[in-house]
């Protein structure tokens, strides 16, 4: 049966068509996202990665799969790994109508024109000068990696509890927050789980998900009061009287929190050390200054897109459900249920027409009027479509800040003594990076110089 079915004509080694071993081993080594991406560049656009899954690197599977009636098709049972005190939330509901009733009560609060308005963009740049400050204190070399998660730390809880949001960058306590939300490694954990359920009660507690007292605590506590400021998320919930408990507001918060550290955290450590190197700063950067509107600084949106296409801080697949009938994606018949899906990592390389030299770090290719189009559809580090990443914006907006706090002030140089190497770690865990020494001091001529050792996704 498996042999004469539609997966088994397509494209992709012969184990494949009979087994999800392999691809379940690249899963646990870790080597998923670069499993793929071999096979993508060896067998073209579409490749069979086992009996009932198939991957896709092309525009129109991106729009069939994440875009198709607005949302694309139900996620896999895979999400739900990241359920938060037990519940659903709207990142781990597979089905698309709950997702959608539950995106009504949430989404709004994400648009520009909110997260542009006081006091979010001020709190942010209270957060980006303390980042600096220390930084630029402290005369040997700090490591910039975690400063860098508490930052998005700092930012994301701003957002939405202010004035109750955390700053770990400088208090003892929240910074165990940040440590216990962060760089750890319990992927695997979470997938022996989602492989093995029926064995997950036996499994000794180093193989059960890695827990977090003390956020749960903070997020409890934090949405159990009622003075958020009225633009915050919670005050915004609070003021339209949700539809929903208390119970799922602190779920979606906790969830939005992990959701919002290490992507931005690990996004803008590729950018630090990507700025970093001779000669990657550009003039509008270093001509600019703290109070240069964003809009203003348009390579500074090429650099971070160039940052997050070439280090996507979720670079693996996000895995779909084909729709009972089966459906046709970029030309082949999937039969329903078989599990597809896109990672942006091979989406940002494989097309050479439209990201040429794809490895190198090439912000200009962002500035060039032609073919703008093509890569803009192609870029998937925030995925796309109704379940594409609700928190974009603020990502954006905390980056930019940031960047312009540091580069209209300092240059940065990795340090002569940087040990480790820059080389994206296959997915320990979903938001993850290993906890890396990011160096940052002070040395002479107002230079912030950088040390980066071992950053890993
Ligand atoms: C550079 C930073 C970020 C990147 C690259 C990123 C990337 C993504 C991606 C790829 C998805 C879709 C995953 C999938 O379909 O499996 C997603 C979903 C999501 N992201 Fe982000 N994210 C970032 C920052 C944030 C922030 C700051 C927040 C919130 C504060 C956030 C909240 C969410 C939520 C709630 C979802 C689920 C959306 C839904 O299912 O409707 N993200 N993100």
């Amino acid at each position: 049966k498996l042999l004469i079915s539609p997966v088994a004509k397509i494209p992709g080694p012969w184990l494949t068509k009979v087994s999800s071993l392999p691809l379940k081993y690249h899963e646990f080594i870790p080597g998923r996202r670069m499993y793929i991406h071999r096979l993508h560049q060896q067998y073209g656009p579409i490749v069979r990665l086992s009996p009932n899954e198939v991957s896709f690197a092309s525009l129109e599977a991106i729009r069939e799969i994440y875009a198709s009636g607005g949302s694309g098709y139900n996620k896999t049972e895979f999400y739900d790994m990241f359920r938060q005190f037990g519940m659903k939330t709207m990142f781990s509901t597979l089905d698309k109508r709950t997702h959608s009733q539950r995106k009504r009560e949430l989404a709004d609060s994400y648009a520009m024109s909110n997260i542009l308005r006081e006091p979010h963009v001020s709190t942010i740049r209270e957060r980006a000068e303390p980042f600096v400050l220390q930084g630029a204190a402290l005369a040997r070399s700090v490591d910039v990696y975690v400063f860098l998660h508490c930052y998005a730390l700092d930012c994301v809880t701003h957002f939405m509890f202010h004035p109750g949001g955390l700053s770990s960058l400088n208090d003892a306590k929240n910074f165990q927050i940040m440590e216990e939300m962060t760089y750890h490694h319990s992927l695997q954990r979470n997938l022996l789980q989602y492989y093995l359920p029926k064995l997950a009660p036996y499994f000794p507690s180093w193989f059960k998900p890695r827990r977090a007292p003390k956020t749960n605590a903070y997020v409890q506590s934090i949405t159990a009061q009622e003075h958020s400021d009225s633009h915050s998320l919670l005050g915004r919930l609070t003021q339209k009287e949700s539809s929903l408990s208390h119970a799922l507001i602190a779920a979606e918060c906790k969830d939005h929190m992990a959701a919002g550290i290490d992507t931005t955290g690990d996004g803008l450590c590729f950018l630090m050390w990507e700025l970093s190197q001779p000669d990657h700063l550009h003039g509008e950067l270093c001509s600019a200054t703290p109070d240069t509107p964003l809009d203003k600084l348009p390579y500074l949106e090429a650099v971070i897109k160039e940052g997050l296409r070439c280090a996507p801080p979720i670079p693996m697949s996000f895995p779909r459900y084909v729709p009972s009938g089966g459906r046709t994606i970029d030309g082949t018949f999937i039969p329903a249920g078989t599990i597809v899906s896109c990672q942006p990592y091979t989406l940002h390389r494989l097309d050479q027409d439209v990201f040429p030299d794809p490895d190198k770090f090439n912000p200009d290719r962002w500035m060039n009027s032609n073919g703008a189009i093509e890569r803009n559809r192609l870029f998937f580090a925030f995925g796309t479509g109704g379940r594409g990443c609700t928190g974009r914006n603020l990502a954006m907006v905390e980056m930019k800040i940031l960047l312009r706090e540091v580069y209209s002030k300092y240059r940065t140089t990795v340090a002569a003594d940087m040990t480790g190497c820059m080389d994206i770690d296959d997915q320990k865990n979903i938001f993850e990076t290993k906890g890396s020494d990011l160096q940052v001091g002070v040395h002479g001529q107002g230079q912030l110089l950088v040390d980066v050792c071992e950053f890993m996704l």
